[in-house]
């Protein structure tokens, strides 16, 4: 199974297409709090998700809780970043990775991302000129890229 970290999500319809890629793929959806919005937000319900959705998703009260509550392999953990220096067409996934997206206004900060290992820190192709990808978008195709790496067995 692999992991997904969104770090203090600030548009609730972006987690809400999150919770539900998760909840189709397979894959453990992690928030970093603090978020941009509280969870009940009527936005959320708005994107119809059903109760069983939520049920792969847990809240943690910042990133140190997150560690001490998975203890992730920290050789397997990819922050997705526009300012990555891995290209994501050479990257490959196996179980249990953990990917870890930023806030929409202003992505994973400087000295957060830098402690990932060069390797470690992935972009997703763009045109030139361009700034940033949806943040919904980009888990979608990380996670269904990393799925698909796995020939689909079990959940992603
Ligand atoms: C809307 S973007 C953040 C924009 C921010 N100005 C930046 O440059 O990071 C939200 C998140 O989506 C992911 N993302 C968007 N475009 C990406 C790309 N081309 N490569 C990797 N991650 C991307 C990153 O995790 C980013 O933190």
């Amino acid at each position: 199974m692999f992991h997904v970290v969104l770090v203090e999500p600030e548009i609730p319809p972006n987690t809400g297409n999150v919770i539900r890629l998760c909840a189709n793929a397979g894959a453990q959806l992690h928030l970093i709090e603090p978020l941009g919005f509280p969870l009940d937000d009527a936005k959320m319900r708005r994107a119809g998700l059903d109760y069983h959705e939520y049920a792969n998703m847990k809240v943690h009260k910042d990133w140190d809780a997150f560690l001490e509550a998975v203890k992730p392999d920290q050789s397997r953990m990819f922050a997705l970043t526009t300012h990555g220096s891995s290209p994501f067409a050479e990257a490959s996934f196996q179980a249990g990775d953990v990917f870890v997206f930023g806030p929409e206004s202003r992505g994973l900060a400087p000295a957060f991302r830098e402690t990932f290992p060069p390797a470690q820190r992935i972009r997703l192709p763009m045109r030139p000129d361009n700034r940033s990808l949806n943040l919904s978008n980009t888990v979608a195709i990380v996670v269904y890229e990393a799925w698909r790496q796995n020939g689909y067995q079990g959940g992603a």
